[in-house]
C-alpha cells in the first residue's frame, strides 16, 4: 500500500511541487496550508510521515511535531527550515524530529529522506557498522570509557549537545555488550506525554485510558535482556520518573491499567543534552533517579572542540553520501575544508553530515568547492543578511546568561535577583518568559 505524506506549508505552489513529486514516487499526498488544517487532518487521519515547513501563519513547525508526537509518537515528523534556523532544526531533533532539511529543498535530498523516514521504525534502530570510533585528543578518553563500561551491567548516562552523537554512543555500547543478540530500543522521552510516555515504556490494557483501543506491549517488555535507551530522559514528567524509578529498583513493573506485573532485565542508558545533574540539583528531575541512571557519565564533546577529527568524519560522511547518490567525488577542496574548521557547528555531528550530503548532491566537480556550500557556513558573519537576527540573538544570550547566573546566586530567591540585576521584579518575569529560563 502507498505510504501516506501529510505536507504542511502555506506556499501553496511550493506544496503541489512536493507533493507531485512524491505522488510520482508512489506515495500518496494531502496537503495543509496552516497548522489549524494540519491538526484537524491529523485529528481525522492516518499518516506515515509528516513534513512541514517551520513557519506557518498560525504557528511554527515546533508546534505542528509537539502535536502530532502527543497523538502518536511513532510517526517521523520531517521539518523545513532556512539555514538561518539552524537553532531551531537542532532544537527540533531534540525535540523528537526524525529530520530537518534546510532550504531550497533539493528534490532528490527530500526523497532520500522521506524514504529513510518511511524506512525506519523510529524505535527498534538496526545496529550500525558505521560508528567512527574517536582518534581526536577530546574524544579518546570517551571511546576508552565505552569499552570499559560496555561488558558491564552499569547504567550509562551519556551527557552531550543534540547532534554530538550520543545514540551512536548508546548504540556501539549495546554492541560490545554480551547482549548484542538482544534488541536495541531508542526512546526519545524529549517529546512525549505522560500518559503516552508511559505506555511507551511500560505498555497498556485495552481501555485504560482514551485512545488506548488495543492492548500494547510496552518497550520495557519487549526489549528483554537487550538495551533501552532513553534520550532527552530530562524530559520526562515527574510521575513517569517515579515509575520508572520504582521500575528500576523493583526490576518489575506493570502496563497502565493492569495488575498483572513484567520483569525487567533491560539495560539502561540515558541520554541527556542538558546538565541534568544541575537540572536534579535545582530539582527540575528527581535526584535519587539521577543516581540510578548515572552510575557512570560519558561525556560526548561537541564538535568545535574536536577539530583534529573533523577531517575523518567529512570524509566518511562524504564517501556515504557519493556511494549512496552515485556521485564519483574526491572530497572538499582546500578552501572548503578551511571554512568547515572555523565554523561552529550548532547542530555538531548532524550538521555535518547534513551539509556534507547536500554538498555532494549538489556538486558538479570532483572536488567540492565554497559554491556548494551553505551561504551562512561559507560567508563571513559580518557579510550575511541576517546579520541584525544575529546580534538581537546575541544580546538575547547574554541577557539569558546573566539572568541564569544570577537567579543560580542567590538561590532562585526572585525578588534578590531582580534587586541584584537593577530591574523591577515583573520586568524580571516578562524577561524570564521572553527568554524561555526556567525557574
Ligand atoms: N561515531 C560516529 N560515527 C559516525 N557517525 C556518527 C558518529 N556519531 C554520530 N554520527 C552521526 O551524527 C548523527 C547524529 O548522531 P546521534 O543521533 O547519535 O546524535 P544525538 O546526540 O543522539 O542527537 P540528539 O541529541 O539530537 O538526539 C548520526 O546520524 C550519525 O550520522
Amino acid at each position: 500500500m502507498n505510504k501516506k505524506i501529510l505536507i504542511i506549508d502555506d506556499d501553496t505552489s511550493f506544496s503541489l511541487m512536493v507533493s507531485g513529486y512524491l505522488a510520482k514516487n508512489e506515495m500518496e499526498t494531502t496537503t495543509a496550508g496552516s497548522f489549524y488544517k494540519a491538526k484537524s487532518l491529523i485529528d481525522k487521519e492516518y499518516f506515515d510521515l509528516i513534513l512541514s515547513d517551520h513557519r506557518l501563519p498560525d504557528g511554527s513547525g515546533l508546534d505542528v511535531l509537539s502535536y502530532s508526537k502527543s497523538k502518536n509518537p511513532d510517526i517521523p515528523v520531517v521539518l523545513i527550515t532556512a539555514y538561518s534556523d539552524i537553532r531551531v532544526a537542532v532544537n527540533a531533533i531534540k525535540k523528537g524530529a526524525y529530520e530537518y532539511i534546510t532550504k531550497p529543498v533539493n528534490a532528490t535530498e527530500l526523497l532520500h529522506i522521506v524514504q529513510r523516514a518511511l524506512k525506519s521504525n523510529s524505535h527498534s534502530t538496526s545496529l550500525s557498522n558505521d560508528y567512527i570510533v574517536s582518534v581526536g585528543s577530546q574524544s579518546k578518553e570517551m571511546d576508552e570509557h565505552i569499552r570499559l563500561v560496555a561488558p558491564t551491567e552499569v547504567a550509562v548516562l551519556i551527557q552531550g549537545e543534540s547532534g554530538t552523537g550520543k545514540e551512536y554512543v548508546a548504540r556501539r555500547i549495546h554492541e560490545l555488550s554480551h547482549h548484542r543478540q538482544d534488541p536495541f530500543v531508542a526512546v526519545d522521552c524529549g517529546a512525549l506525554t505522560t500518559e503516552i510516555a508511559s505506555s511507551e515504556l511500560f505498555g497498556h490494557e485495552k481501555g485504560s485510558f482514551t485512545g488506548a483501543v488495543d492492548d500494547k506491549i510496552g518497550h520495557f517488555e519487549s526489549v528483554g535482556k537487550g538495551t533501552i535507551f532513553l534520550d532527552e530522559v530530562g524530559n520526562l514528567s515527574y510521575n513517569v520518573q517515579i515509575k520508572l524509578l520504582r521500575a528500576i529498583q523493583e526490576r518489575r513493573a506493570h502496563r497502565v491499567g493492569s495488575n498483572k506485573e513484567f520483569p525487567i532485565k533491560a539495560r539502561i542508558i540515558a541520554a541527556s543534552n542538558d546538565d541534568l545533574r544541575q537540572k536534579a540539583k535545582e530539582g527540575g528531575f528527581r535526584e535519587d533517579l539521577f543516581h540510578r541512571l548515572n552510575e557512570f557519565t560519558i561525556h560526548v564533546p561537541p564538535l568545535r572542540n574536536r577539530s583534529d577529527e573533523l577531517p575523518t568524519f567529512i570524509n566518511h560522511f562524504c564517501n556515504e553520501a557519493a556511494k549512496e547518490f552515485g556521485k564519483n567525488i574526491h572530497g572538499f577542496s582546500d578552501e572548503v575544508m578551511e571554512v568547515f574548521q572555523h565554523y561552529d557547528w550548532p547542530g555538531n555531528l548532524r550538521e555535518l553530515r547534513n551539509v556534507v550530503r547536500r554538498s555532494v548532491l549538489l556538486s558538479k566537480n570532483e572536488w567540492i568547492g565554497i559554491e556548494a556550500i551553505p551561504p551562512e557556513i561559507a560567508e563571513p558573519l559580518s557579510m550575511q543578511p541576517s546579520t541584525l537576527i544575529k546580534y538581537t540573538e546575541a544580546k538575547e544570550i547574554a541577557e539569558k546568561k546573566l539572568i541564569e547566573e544570577t537567579l543560580r546566586k542567590v538561590k532562585h530567591n526572585k525578588s534578590k535577583a531582580a534587586r541584584l540585576l537593577g530591574i523591577d521584579r515583573k520586568t524580571l518575569y516578562n524577561k524570564l518568559q521572553k527568554l524561555n529560563i526556567d525557574y
